[in-house]
């Protein structure tokens, strides 16, 4: 298993208007390491998500990946980096089946993406394809779900269907948007213990971007917590949980 490079985010600035929603915010995602990015309401987790994947353009500052520049690329093209990305709200095709819609993250893999290769992409090629995207599947724990439509699924398995096509691009790191939202208690468990496995098994480093501090603390190896658009903590999970500003974002209280 070969080391992935370190996603670094090094001193971004992002407004809107004059909302700062990122304020020159550095923090590194170490290889195979799980980093969690944490903050109340508004304090511009998703907007620095976006910035990383290519959404949002920073005014200021720059993300790599090992020695590769990632801002100002267009979104499409971080996939072929080695970028993978689950959203918030799972953008999935409710009429195609799993496997299918997995298959989608495949695309950035063949020269040119399934659609320019057309009818060239040979049999052999499609079924080495679908043959990785059931495994990447049976690892999800959805393996017995391939060929069901994706609209038929429970919420708990639709995102992680999100979360497989995000790893059929095979990529190095996985960009998470807060995966949990929406899951009930069991759900958010689950899903806690296949991310470690992501990290575990497959070695691939994880950003989380979550807004519930109580699911991150128990799988984050480290933790960069913002409020509004500024970094103001940045350590382990025991770290950042014993720190007086970070009790204070959340509680509204001195610690
Ligand atoms: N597209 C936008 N246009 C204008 N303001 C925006 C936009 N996106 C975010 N903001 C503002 O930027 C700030 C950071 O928002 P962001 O959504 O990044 O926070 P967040 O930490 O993800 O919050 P939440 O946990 O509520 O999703 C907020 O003040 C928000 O209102």
């Amino acid at each position: 298993m070969t080391t992935p490079p370190s996603l670094e985010i090094e001193n971004v600035t992002l407004s809107f208007g004059g909302i700062h929603a990122l304020d020159d915010v550095s923090f590194t995602v170490e290889p195979g390491s799980l980093h969690a990015l944490i903050g109340p309401n508004g304090a511009g987790k998703s907007s620095c998500f976006n910035v990383i994947c290519g959404v949002y353009r920073a005014n200021s500052g720059q993300v790599r990946l090992g020695d590769t520049v990632l801002s100002g690329l267009p979104a499409h093209k971080l996939a072929g980096l080695g970028v993978g990305r689950a959203f918030q709200n799972a953008a999935l095709s409710p009429g195609s089946t799993v496997l299918d819609n997995v298959m989608l993250g495949r695309h950035s893999l063949t020269k040119g993406g399934f659609l320019a290769c057309g009818l060239r992409l040979t049999r052999k090629t499609e079924r080495k394809h679908a043959a990785r995207a059931a495994e990447i599947c049976d690892f999800l724990g959805i393996g017995d779900l391939v060929h069901t439509p994706v609209g038929a699924l429970p919420y708990g398995a639709i995102k992680r269907v999100d979360i497989a096509r995000a790893l059929a691009v095979e990529p190095v790191i996985l960009l998470l948007d807060e995966p949990a939202a929406g899951m009930n208690a069991s759900e958010t468990a689950e899903l806690a213990s296949t991310i470690r496995e992501v990290r575990d098994e497959l070695g691939i480093s994880i950003l989380l971007v979550e807004h519930d501090m109580g699911l991150v603390m128990g799988i984050a190896d480290r933790v960069t917590v913002l409020d509004f658009g500024k970094r103001i903590a940045d350590g382990t999970p025991a770290e950042v949980q014993a720190d007086p500003n970070v009790v204070k974002a959340y509680l509204g209280v001195e610690a």
